[in-house]
């Protein structure tokens, strides 16, 4: 059965702002406090979302969060009326209230892991919700996360949304940013990837030791076992703790796959052999032969990695089997890696082709096109039984331009946080997005 790759990108939230929270995002650290320009970043991003669309690419949309979050401050012990609880958090936390204010749902690689129907044993498409537990800003988003998926993806016979694993360290879970299906194509059977960066319950393991691992091995496991994945087609990797020391805090950031190809930096892995080794051996299963594409240091080093992004790109299939590289700006801005893309399109290999967008706003916070974005193989059938309203198309593409253009700040500033004018804007633009999208339930607003 044909499967088509949708892509659902974060829709940024009005409240995007550089607060510094991610400790290991080195792109979060370097633009603390600068101030942010929310109207360009959703703008930005529709951008990527209206020109793949117009290529014949899949592309849908998941909606923002409700922020600030009043029932995190409120259980914080913040009270009064909301102008008083915002005040109080402004005075008392700020770094809280920045938590509760934050727009990271906008990098939806971290929404969720996803399981095409091939691959599960009950033939459903599941979706683990990811706990995010690392971080304050992210661990708040599983809830909302999931209440929006349950809406679009609600036909229980096609569907499987599962609750996200305890949010307990052992249990940290980043979803499908540490995930990634290799196969022959996305209706064809195919090997789960998923890469870890530490054991919680084996001391001995390599771990980082200067930044969080936030995903754990036994996470991973526990989303295949929920999938119902055959273990013949899933495939455990250590991430490399030397780049997470480096700041790659998500496999996404030094390595992509789609269909057989995995475009991989030679320092991505523990152990790279046995990575290769574990993929073909699991790949044979499935008919299918993994081509890798690995760029060694000498061409693009780890910090040029980080700093471009380029491996947080979209890898996207075309007619006529070969491939697109979605890469940002920054890729054509560092000079070693924009020699090597010139080489990677021009070697005759699956990727003919560089598609590049200006994603700088969200980029100042660490994500790139591919963080952006939650790929979900859906065959016809399955797509025709999601939620339609989220589907991209030039109407709702000028649709939420246009309520772009209506409702969010060009600037915000740390200290607009204290704002609550700002509070009663964002609630306003959701409550009319909720329309928009024709999801009457999505917020508990
Ligand atoms: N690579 C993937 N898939 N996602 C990128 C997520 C970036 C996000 N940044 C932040 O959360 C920064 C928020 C702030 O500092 O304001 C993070 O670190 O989790």
């Amino acid at each position: 059965m044909s499967a088509r790759e949708f892509n659902f990108d974060g829709l940024v939230g009005p409240s995007h702002n550089y607060a510094g929270l991610s400790f290991g995002n080195v792109a979060s650290f370097n633009n603390v406090k600068s101030a942010s320009n929310p109207k360009q970043a959703a703008l930005q991003g529709l951008a990527k979302m209206r020109a793949l669309a117009a290529r014949g690419f899949a592309q849908a949309v998941l909606p923002p969060q409700d922020r600030p979050n009043f029932r995190l401050l409120r259980s914080l012990g913040f009270s009064g009326s909301d102008a008083d609880v915002l005040a109080r958090a402004y005075k008392e936390s700020p770094v809280i209230l920045a938590c509760a204010y934050s727009a990271s749902p906008m990098w939806t690689a971290n929404a969720a892991t996803v399981s095409p129907s091939r691959d599960t044993a009950d033939g459903r498409v599941h979706f683990t919700p990811a706990n995010l537990n690392n971080k304050l800003h992210r661990a708040l988003e599983y809830v909302q996360t999931t209440r929006t998926l349950k809406a679009i993806f609600a036909d229980e016979r096609r569907f499987a949304v599962h609750d996200a694993l305890p949010s307990t360290p052992a249990f940290g879970d980043e979803g499908a940013a540490n995930h990634t299906r290799l196969g022959a194509g996305h209706g064809a059977d195919a090997v789960e990837m998923f890469v870890y960066g530490r054991v919680e319950f084996d001391p001995n393991a390599p771990a980082p030791k200067r930044y969080p691992a936030r995903q754990t091995l036994e996470a991973s496991q526990a989303v295949a076992r929920k999938h119902g994945l055959a273990e013949a087609r899933t495939v455990y990797v250590q991430q490399n703790p030397d780049v997470i020391d480096q700041g790659v805090f998500h496999n996404d950031v030094i390595a992509v796959g789609n269909a057989n190809v995995l475009f991989y930096h030679e320092q991505a892995f523990a152990d790279e052999q046995g990575a290769l080794f574990q993929l073909r051996q699991a790949m044979a299963g499935v008919d299918a032969e993994l081509t890798p594409i690995r760029v060694d240091t000498g061409m693009v080093s780890v910090q040029d990695a980080v700093h471009s992004y380029l491996f947080n790109s979209q890898l996207l299939s075309k007619d006529g089997g070969k491939m697109a590289l979605v890469i940002p700006q920054e890729c054509q801005e560092n000079a070693a890696v924009a020699r090597y893309l010139e080489s990677l399109v021009a070697s005759g290999g699956p990727v003919d082709e560089l598609i590049h967008f200006d994603l700088r706003q969200s980029m100042r916070n660490g994500g790139g096109p591919a963080c952006l974005r939650l790929r979900v193989a859906l065959t016809d059938e399955e797509a025709g039984a999601m939620h339609q309203g989220v589907i991209m198309t030039e109407a709702l593409y000028h649709t939420l331009v246009a309520w772009v253009e209506k409702h969010y700040r060009d600037k915000l500033e740390p200290s607009d946080l204290a704002d609550p004018k700002l509070a009663i804007e964002v609630h306003a633009a959701l409550e009319e997005l909720a329309r928009i999208l024709g999801m009457p339930g999505l917020y508990d607003l």
